[in-house]
Parts: structure tokens; C-alpha cells; sequence
């Protein structure tokens, strides 16, 4: 382009056009270059817009960025407000600190909250109530209301269980003259409904024992220390209920084989697992406690768990046979009104495929067949229908947690 008027590519011919022409010539052309300019100006407007938008991305992805490499937060707990700052001790390793804070958080904080804590161990933000947290995932029961009676097709696991878990809580005397160890703890595995919180259950009130029970998920969190204060707290709580049974459910969540990626919410889920290995193995102190697992994923475990010492009884809980499924509609139907040419064992045929909790489910289905119906007893074909129902309902079940997956 020509960057001087004297360099312009004039639009006529400097000696044969008359006056007249030049400005016509110089008309039209000065009306392309206001389209141009126009349009250019359009284009740049595409741009700027074009511009803020990558702007904001990169802002976005920045911010991103920096999330992603802030280094996570700990979980400590205030021990008191002074002149100097506020002293906290940080869980998982109870060291103590003295950190400065904004007035406002200041006026928020008192001993025993709970905070977040930077790696510079600066309050970042105030966390729910640890005694709501405890409530949350740790269910206590003085005395479960469930008995061996309860408990249908079983009679191996529970010969087991009993001796491994009552014979340690009620005759501990028997070991130490035999002169071994009891085993530390047992893992029940199997498909899902099978009845292995039953037996925990059944086991703590025939020993008269507190019953404790934590999921495993439950105890895996976003802030470090966490899951190891839960396994100290826990054990904690079994100590001042002794005697008791922990009953840890779908322990896979925090003894799940290493996987190879190194996040840190795996170093975390580690952690949790070493803290329950290291109860565990002060298992000299413990008293009377008994610690029962449970997985429906055997498969996906840690085989460190299962280390003498530590999970070191395995108890299968496969799905009933047949002579156990008619136990178990027996058992639950012990209170219902069942028509007499009601034929279990030809039930426990049909239901092939069913767990304790399937058939516990077709019993109150099949009882509310008979109600739709308007009747007070409860036929076969309810039973029947009720099988379908309660296949009906897992297949959906499985179709929505697909969608979900
Ligand atoms: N063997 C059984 N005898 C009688 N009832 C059973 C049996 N197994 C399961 N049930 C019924 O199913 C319900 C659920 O069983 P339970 O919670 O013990 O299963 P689970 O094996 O612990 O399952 P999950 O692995 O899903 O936690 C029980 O409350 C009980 O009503």
C-alpha cells in the first residue's frame, strides 16, 4: 500500500481526463474505499469480540490451572484462641501451631471447631462439626436386635464367626491357656445381600457387645488426615463401649489394590488404610474389641490387609442354596399370614437366583399383593408375582445405574 498521496495509484489518467472525469473517478472510488473501510471495521469488531472470548477461556483455564496445582488442604482442630494467634493441632500427625488470623474468622472461631488448614498452616475456611461428622458415619448400637435366629442358610459362616469372634470376647482365658493368639480380624466376602451385616450384627448381641459400624466409604475424604482421625475416632468410640464389635462395611474403598496413578486422594486413601492396619496391630491393647470387614469385591482388595495379624479370617457368604432359601422365607415370613398350601421349598426352587435381602423383599411384596387384592392372607401366586416385582425392580435398578455409570 502507498504510504504518501504522491505515491496514490490515481483512478484515471492524469492527462486525458477532463476535470469532470477526475472527480466522478475519484467519487467512486473514495465510495469503495468507505465499503472496505466498513467492512474491515466489521471485521475487527468479529475480532475484538472473537479476542475477549479466547480471553475469557485462558482466565478460566488459568484459574483452572491453579486450582489443580494448589497443594490440598489439612484438617486440624482449634485448641485456642490467644494474643499471639490462634493454636491449632493439625490432624493425622497432632502437631500443634500457632497461626495468625483475620479478625472476622477470629469472631467465628472457638476450641474444638474444626478448620482447613494451607500448606503454610493458615486458616483457609471453618468445617462442619466433628461430633456431626462422627454421628454421620459411625452407627452405634448398644444391642442390634438381631439373633443367629435370624439367619438362614448360613449355619458354616456362623460356626465361624462365632468362634472367631465370641469365643476371643467371651472366653479369652481359653486362648491364653492354649496359649495363641485369637485371629485379629475377620473379612466376610460375597454378592450383596447375602447377610454378612446380619452375622456382625447377630455376633455383637449374643455377646452383648456394642455393635459399631462404619462404611468403608465413608471414611475416604477430600481433606488429608481426615480418614485416619475417623479410624483413631472409631476405635476410640469402641474402646469406651468395650465390649464391641466393629463391623467396617465395604472396606474395598480403603483397601483397594494400588492402582498406578499416584493422586493424591490415593495417598490419602493409603493413609486411611495404614491408620486401620496400625489399630490393628496394637491389637494387644485393644481388649475387648473385635473387628469384622466386609466387601462384595474381594477381587479388587489389597492382599496387605489380609496379612496374619490383620484380616487373617476369610469367610466366604455366597448366595443361599436352595435348603437356604427356603430357611430364609421362613424366617421372614414368621409373623405373616401365609395360606396353607403356601410350599416353600417348591419357592426356594423358583427363586434360583435370589439373596437373603431378594427374598426378604418378595415376602413383603407378596405381602402387598395380597392387600391390592383385598385379602388378609397370602396366597401363593402373590409370591410369585412378587419374584417378577422384585426382578423387575433390580433389572430397572441396573439399567438406571448404567445410565448413570
Ligand atoms: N442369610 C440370610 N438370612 C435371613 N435374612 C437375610 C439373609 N441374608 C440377607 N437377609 C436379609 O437381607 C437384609 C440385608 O442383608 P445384609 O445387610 O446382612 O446383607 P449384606 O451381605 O451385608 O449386604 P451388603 O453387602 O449389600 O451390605 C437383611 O436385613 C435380611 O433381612
Amino acid at each position: 500500500m502507498s504510504d504518501t498521496v504522491d505515491d496514490v495509484d490515481l483512478p484515471y489518467d492524469e492527462d486525458e481526463a477532463s476535470q469532470q472525469e477526475k472527480i466522478q473517478a475519484l467519487e467512486e472510488r473514495l465510495e469503495v474505499l468507505e465499503s472496505q473501510n466498513e467492512e474491515m471495521r466489521d471485521k475487527l469488531l468479529d475480532a475484538n469480540a472473537e479476542n475477549n472470548k479466547y480471553q475469557q477461556k485462558l482466565e478460566r483455564l488459568t484459574h483452572e490451572n491453579k486450582k489443580l496445582k494448589q497443594s490440598p488442604l489439612f484438617v486440624a482442630t482449634v485448641q485456642e484462641l490467644t494474643d499471639e494467634g490462634v493454636i491449632i493441632k493439625q490432624h493425622g500427625n497432632n502437631q500443634e501451631a500457632l497461626t495468625e488470623v483475620t479478625e472476622e474468622m477470629r469472631e467465628d472461631l472457638g476450641p474444638d471447631d474444626r478448620v482447613a488448614v494451607n500448606n503454610s498452616l493458615s486458616i483457609v475456611k471453618t468445617l462442619s462439626n466433628e461430633t456431626d461428622v462422627r454421628a454421620r458415619v459411625m452407627e452405634v448400637t448398644e444391642s442390634p436386635e438381631v439373633s443367629y435366629e435370624d439367619i438362614g442358610g448360613l449355619e458354616e459362616q456362623m460356626q465361624e464367626v462365632r468362634e472367631t469372634v465370641e469365643m476371643p470376647l467371651e472366653k479369652p482365658e481359653m486362648f491364653d491357656d492354649v496359649g495363641i493368639d485369637p485371629p485379629s480380624g475377620v473379612l466376610l466376602y460375597g454378592p450383596p445381600g447375602t447377610g454378612k451385616t446380619m452375622l456382625a450384627k447377630a455376633v455383637a448381641n449374643e455377646t452383648n457387645a456394642t455393635f459399631i459400624k462404619m462404611a468403608g466409604s465413608e471414611l475416604v475424604h477430600k481433606f488429608i488426615g481426615e480418614g485416619a482421625k475417623l479410624v483413631r475416632d472409631l476405635f476410640d468410640v469402641a474402646r469406651e463401649h468395650e465390649p464391641a464389635v466393629i463391623f467396617i462395611d465395604e472396606i474395598d474403598a480403603i483397601a483397594a489394590k494400588r492402582t498406578e496413578s499416584k493422586t493424591s486422594g490415593d495417598a490419602e486413601v493409603q493413609r486411611t488404610m495404614m491408620q486401620l492396619l496400625s489399630e490393628m496391630d496394637g491389637f494387644e491393647e485393644r481388649g475387648e474389641i473385635r473387628i469384622i470387614a466386609a466387601t462384595n469385591r474381594f477381587d479388587m482388595l489389597d492382599r496387605a490387609i489380609l496379612r496374619p495379624g490383620r484380616f487373617d479370617r476369610l469367610i466366604e457368604v455366597p448366595k443361599p442354596d436352595a435348603e437356604g432359601r427356603e430357611i430364609i422365607f421362613k424366617i421372614h415370613t414368621r409373623g405373616m399370614n401365609v395360606a396353607d398350601d403356601v410350599e416353600f421349598g417348591e419357592l426356594a426352587e423358583d427363586v434360583e437366583e435370589a439373596s437373603g435381602a431378594d427374598i426378604k423383599a418378595i415376602c413383603t411384596e407378596a405381602g402387598m399383593f395380597a392387600i391390592r387384592d383385598d385379602r388378609t392372607e397370602i396366597r401363593m401366586e402373590d409370591f410369585h408375582s412378587a419374584w417378577d416385582k422384585v426382578q423387575a425392580d433390580s433389572d430397572e435398578t441396573e439399567d438406571v445405574s448404567k445410565t448413570f455409570a
